[in-house]
């Protein structure tokens, strides 16, 4: 039997390499099977192996090309964090006011007698093994238009096969839930024909790229879910009532409608994303024929060995033209009373959240900025020692939503919200990303994204309200963020 993933990169050897062949997968499902008929449930089998460090987007294509199950993307360029995704072993679905705490037992319970292998040494840290991908709602008590169906409050995939890579190493991971009655031969038969066509798959869409040239033309038609005047007297109402004393800060988004006569290219899309925002975590989300797509800049949680890393992002104002204006914009920005307001509240109830999870919480004095393409924030990283039995699905609930895309205090900002934005957000600036093993994993906030539908895409951006918010200016500052999925559709450069 010919070996799928040969890896020269990593010297695997024959042996190596003989531990993957067809047989080797029937091995480890009859012992599932075995596991699956003492236990009376289904057991998890994870494979992860070494492989070429592929384009992650050659990846993405691959799956595509191989048409079996929808995808999921995610990058990280400043880090070389790499997850793509196909297909389904099997999902977790939840829904309600506890859809996170609901998802993190069905995650335990999937995990109960799996059989985990990994396949070499020469492994990515912390994305071997099974690997969930998917996100959550921004807010469950909102109605719904129709917008984001067969996006569920929660939902976690365990992926048919991830493809996944850190700065050196990079791996696929393939994932099967084996029964009682399951007949190991066909699987594993099944199982390795879809790695050989994935192998032809990836050698194709190697040759396909080499030949296609870049085309980015786009004429759409744009419009603004809500007529402009409308958003701005919405915001207009949230600033009403911060002054009465309803709440202190509220985040308020808008959309926008793009149209155009062919089918938007996701893969084009992450693509151009990518080499624009390297700093941000460029994502994709696969729903029947729907992707949620983005490039965000704000990391909600990211989990590692125990210990946690998140930020306050909130505060905003334009780049400069030139290297002076920039650096002016820049300083006002730090001194500004009310994006320092803005940002404090953030800094707070992020410090209060963890403090609830974690043995100890560090972070700076102040804040710094954070400079992306077109608009710069303030942003104070954030620091903890997660509590022993605590893990990152723990930490998202107590987290999300931040005053940085909710408001504070969160209840009245959020009942606000509900009552006056008119918009169904959807996973738009919900918690987006994957968690792996050990309590290991990394989640986005879901901004500067869209939902893409074939010729059509939804646009989200939000700002945060105070006191002395100005609508126009706001207006203003969520253009600046509907830029980024604009380039990345290919509407803007
Ligand atoms: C809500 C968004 O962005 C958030 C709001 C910000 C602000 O109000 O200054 C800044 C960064 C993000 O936390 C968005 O991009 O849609």
């Amino acid at each position: 039997m010919d070996i799928v993933f040969t890896d020269s990169s990593c010297n695997t050897t024959n042996t190596e390499a003989a531990l993957y062949s067809q047989d080797y997968f029937v091995t480890k499902f009859q012992q599932a099977r075995e596991r699956a008929t003492q236990s009376g449930h289904q057991i998890l089998v994870s494979v992860t192996l070494p492989v070429a460090s592929y384009d992650p987007l050659l990846l993405f294509a691959a799956f595509h090309e191989l048409g079996l199950g929808e995808r999921f993307f995610w990058k990280r360029e400043v880090d070389a964090r790499v997850l793509v995704g196909m297909g389904q072993a099997t999902t977790i679905e939840t829904e309600g006011v506890e859809r996170i705490s609901r998802a993190a037992t069905a995650w335990r319970e999937l995990r109960q007698d799996a059989i985990i292998e990994k396949v070499s040494d020469a492994l990515p840290a912390y994305t071997s093994g099974p690997v969930l991908l998917g996100g959550f709602t921004f807010d469950t008590l909102t109605s719904r238009s129709g917008l984001w169906d067969d996006f569920p409050d929660g939902l976690l995939i365990l992926p048919y096969m991830l493809f996944h890579a850190d700065e050196d190493k990079a791996a696929l991971t393939v994932n099967a839930l084996i029964s009682a009655e399951d007949d190991c031969e066909a699987r594993a038969t099944t199982l390795f024909a879809d790695l050989t066509h994935l192998w032809n798959a990836v050698q194709q869409v190697q040759a396909q790229s080499q030949m296609a040239t870049a085309s980015s033309s786009m004429a759409p038609l744009t419009h603004d879910l809500l007529p402009a005047e409308q958003w701005k007297q919405i915001v207009a109402r949230g600033v009403e009532k911060i002054r009465s004393g309803a709440f202190e800060k509220v985040v308020l988004a808008r959309g926008v409608q793009i149209v155009q006569d062919a089918a938007f290219d996701v893969d084009a899309t992450l693509r151009r994303l990518g080499e624009a925002y390297p700093g941000a975590y460029v994502f994709a989300i696969q729903r029947g024929e729907r992707y949620f797509v983005g490039a965000t800049p704000e990391r909600l949680v990211c989990s590692e060995d125990g210990q946690i890393q998140t930020m306050a992002l909130a505060g905003s104002a334009p780049r400069g033209a030139t290297d002076e204006e920039d650096q002016q914009f820049g300083v006002a920005l730090l001194r500004d009373g009310k994006n320092q307001g803005e940002h404090h509240f953030v800094v707070e109830t992020i410090r209060d959240a963890l403090l609830r999870l974690c043995s100890r919480v560090w972070m700076a004095d102040g804040p710094r900025l954070l400079k992306l393409k077109n608009i710069q924030h303030l942003e104070t990283p954030i620091m903890g020692d997660l509590l022993p039995g605590h893990s990152i699905l723990e930490a998202i609930e107590h987290l999300h939503p931040t005053p940085a895309v909710g408001g504070y205090p969160r209840l009245p900002a959020l009942a606000a919200i509900r009552e006056d934005e008119q918009l169904d957000r959807g996973w738009y600036a919900g918690p987006i990303g994957w968690i792996g093993t050990g309590g290991n994993g990394e989640f986005a906030v879901a901004l500067r994204s869209g939902l893409v539908d074939k010729q059509r895409a939804t646009l989200f951006a939000g700002c945060g309200i105070v006191a002395d918010s100005d609508p126009e200016s706001e207006y203003q500052e969520s253009c600046l963020k509907l830029q980024v999925m604009l380039r990345g559709l290919g509407g803007e450069k």
